[in-house]
């Protein structure tokens, strides 16, 4: 479109050019008359010459039924002889023709060529051909100019039809030349009307092309403007989102407004009643103040009053300990097993030997069980202080001899006795710990009869051993002595005596190879083992995890060498240290105290085999001996404790007979507490041996270490 704008008013330009100048020539023609050429005017007195132009004349009048001039004369042709070149055209001279004066080139070659009497022959021939030929002139001649004449004439009227002619040709070409410059006249309008077109063409085309560009860019105006209302819309939009939401918050704001409003006015009315209320309480917080003050004196006074009583406390629970008897001895019987039935299988009546097997009925396992329990008997029911061992032998006479033991201690406990019932017993024993006793703890017995399980128990709440449950309670305790002034840190570690040999239960060297040493602080009083783990203790918890690493640690000792755990002996011990700092800012007395709780789990103590004996097992002699040697020794040191007491004095104690005697040293004399826990078998097979036990489970309940004796019966 914008090329073809500049383009099109050129070409109108060029148009109108081009009809401009046919029209100036066309009006030049216009102003001269047609100049049309008069006949004979050039030459008017010669006669006209019949011409091609004349004859066509004619013969197109002719054809349009005009006069039509007379066909001119057709002359006789000669006739030529063969020898005789031919023409058509007349001879240029009127004149006759005269006889040749010789014969042509051709006819005397001719006669050249024939004899002497054929050449005059042939002349006589040739004259007389050319008298033919002169009088066909002569005719030729006259024809000619009738024909002439007539011709004049001819000419003559056809002038005057000329002239005729000419004078019409005038007055047409008048009449063209006034038509023409009608013409000429329309067509300058034409041409006038044309560039005006062309002009109006050309800004309309000019105007076009800037509302073309008027329209592009009001294109471009109303995009933008498009665009603007757009984004308007979304402005527009999101402000009525804005105005909508703000509105919805105004709303919430003044219900929100509104209800503050009555709450200020009901809190208004609250605080005018509550402020003549503080008032009342004010008067009566000053009185209060005054009563809190006497009785913060009071609570001061009843505080060490507290701490007083508690030293009272200590004094009399030591006294009754010591009432009770510095060193006890319970006596615990375990239950048959199933596995007991298996183990004396062979033992057992035809009757009672199916309970031994894996689906044996319950009434067989009892039947059996009274087969194979020895004749033990508890008739203090009330006190279960008292035991009574029946059996029956053949004298030498045949005579059936049966014998009863009775056996009292400070408590006896039945094959169905639990671990709690056991500890509540004991539990005393862990507040003279705290209170900075030295407490020591026995599991005295043969192989099988119970002191592991006393004293370290099964992995259950109820089956939990005197180990654990002594130290959460020392720990339960520990936290109780908080509200009276007393903070407490605790550590423990655990060995075994195996062959006179310390090992660590907790370390990580190898049994029997690290060389422990055992040492004593007169001043203190403390036992300390060297190269031994010691471990800061910080809950109950933390002691079941110790002891199941004294398990197995003992369990892989015990894969080189069979029941090791019943070949020797093993000492836990809770070392705890106290010190009265106070309570909430009521300074304590300072006053320090350092106990400890020793549960030894001794070696089985059964007498040394007969076939041991005879070397057959070396080691295992080896180990019987030293477990003798080690529980004699305690039970030297025990009766040297009892006589000293009785006696008083210097009585060496021999302390230094056993490693066992030897680290417990601390915790067997002195204030020490001892307690024994002589754990029986129930199976007649083992009554000799438990005999035993409960012998030396008397001397040791015999012996007074302190104060305090008790009273006991021996049978
Ligand atoms: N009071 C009891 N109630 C139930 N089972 C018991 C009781 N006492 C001991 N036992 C079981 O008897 C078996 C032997 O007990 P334990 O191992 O404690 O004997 P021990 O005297 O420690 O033997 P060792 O000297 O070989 O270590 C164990 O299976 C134990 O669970």
């Amino acid at each position: 479109m914008a090329d073809a704008g500049p383009t099109l008013p050129t070409r109108v330009t060029n148009n109108s050019l081009k009809r401009k100048a046919i029209i100036e020539e066309e009006e030049e023609a216009l102003d001269q008359p047609r100049k049309l050429p008069a006949v004979g005017a050039t030459r008017p007195n010669r006669p006209l010459q019949p011409s091609r132009t004349a004859v066509n004349l004619n013969t197109s009048r002719g054809a349009g039924g005009a006069a039509v001039p007379k066909p001119l004369t057709k002359p006789k042709a000669p006739t030529l002889t063969r020898s005789t070149r031919g023409t058509s055209a007349p001879p240029t001279s009127s004149k006759p023709l005269q006889k040749p004066t010789g014969p042509s080139r051709v006819v005397a070659g001719r006669v050249a060529s024939g004899s002497g009497s054929t050449r005059t022959t042939g002349r006589s021939s040739d004259d007389k051909r050319f008298q033919d030929l002169q009088s066909q002139l002569t005719s030729i001649e006259e024809a000619r100019a009738a024909d002439a004449a007539r011709l004049a004439s001819d000419m003559e009227s056809e002038r005057n039809k000329v002239a005729e002619l000419q004078a019409n040709h005038l007055a047409l070409s008048r009449e063209l030349a006034a038509a023409k410059s009608l013409e000429l006249n329309q067509r300058r309008e034409l041409v006038h009307f044309s560039d005006e077109i062309e002009s109006l063409k050309k800004k309309h085309s000019m105007e076009v092309m800037d509302l073309e560009m008027d329209i592009k860019k009001r294109d471009r105006e109303l995009r933008e403007v498009n665009e603007d209302l757009r984004i308007c819309r979304a402005d527009l939009e999101r402000e009525r989102e804005t105005v909508s939401s703000l509105k919805n918050t105004i709303a919430h704001q003044s219900t929100a407004h509104l209800s503050l409003t009555t709450q200020n006015h009901a809190l208004e009315a609250q605080s005018a009643a509550l402020q003549s209320q503080i008032d009342v309480y004010s008067r009566t917080v000053s009185d209060l103040t005054l009563k809190l003050e006497t009785a913060q004196k009071e609570v001061e006074d009843l505080k060490k009053e507290a701490m007083e009583s508690e030293l009272v406390r200590r004094k009399l629970h030591n006294m009754v300990q010591e009432l009770k008897g510095n060193i006890r001895v319970f006596c615990r019987v375990r239950p048959v097993l199933p596995s007991d039935l298996t183990t004396y299988a062979g033992s057992l009546t035809s009757s009672s030997s199916s309970a031994s097997s894996a689906d044996g009925g319950s009434v067989d396992f009892e039947k059996a069980k009274e087969e194979l329990q020895a004749n033990l008997s508890y008739p203090d029911q009330r006190d279960h202080k008292e035991i009574v061992v029946s059996s029956s032998s053949s004298s030498a006479t045949g005579q059936e001899r049966k014998e009863i033991y009775n056996f009292t201690f400070d408590r006896v406990f039945e094959p169905d006795s639990t671990q709690s019932e056991v500890f509540e017993e004991i539990s005393q024993l862990a507040q003279s710990c705290i209170d900075g006793y030295n407490v020591c703890i026995f599991a005295y017995g043969q192989t099988g009869s119970g002191k592991s399980f006393t004293m370290e128990g099964g992995p259950s709440e109820t089956s939990a051993g005197m180990i654990p449950r002594a130290v959460e309670q020392v720990f339960r305790v520990a936290e109780h002595m908080k509200s009276k002034g007393w903070e407490y840190k605790m550590e423990g570690q655990f060995l075994e005596i195996y062959n006179e040999t310390v090992n660590d239960l907790l370390g990580k060297g190898e049994f029997d190879k690290k060389k422990h040493e055992i040492k004593h602080d007169p001043k203190t009083g403390a036992t300390r083992v060297t190269d031994v783990e010691v471990v800061p203790l910080s809950s109950p918890s933390q002691v079941r995890s110790l002891l199941a690493i004294a398990q197995s640690r003992r369990s892989v000792a015990a894969t080189l060498m069979n029941e090791r755990s019943s070949r020797s002996h093993s000492v836990f011990t809770l070392r705890i240290s106290g010190v009265n700092v106070g309570i909430d800012g009521c300074a304590g007395t300072g006053e320090r105290c350092e106990g400890s709780l020793n549960l030894v789990d001794l070696a089985g103590s059964e007498r040394l085999n007969v076939s041991f004996a005879n070397g057959a097992d070396k080691e295992r002699v080896k180990e019987t001996q030293s477990i003798n040697k080690s529980l004699s020794a305690l039970g030297d040191v025990i009766a040297a404790l009892g006589e000293k007491g009785e006696k008083g004095g210097d009585k060496h104690i021999p302390y230094r007979n056993s490693k066992l005697t030897y680290l417990l040293q601390n915790s067997l004399s002195g204030n020490s507490k001892t307690l024994m826990v002589l754990n029986l078998s129930p199976l007649a097979a083992h009554l000799q041996e438990s005999l035993t036990s409960l012998r030396f489970a008397t001397k040791v309940n015999n012996t007074t270490i302190g104060t305090a004796k008790k009273q006991t019966r021996v049978s």
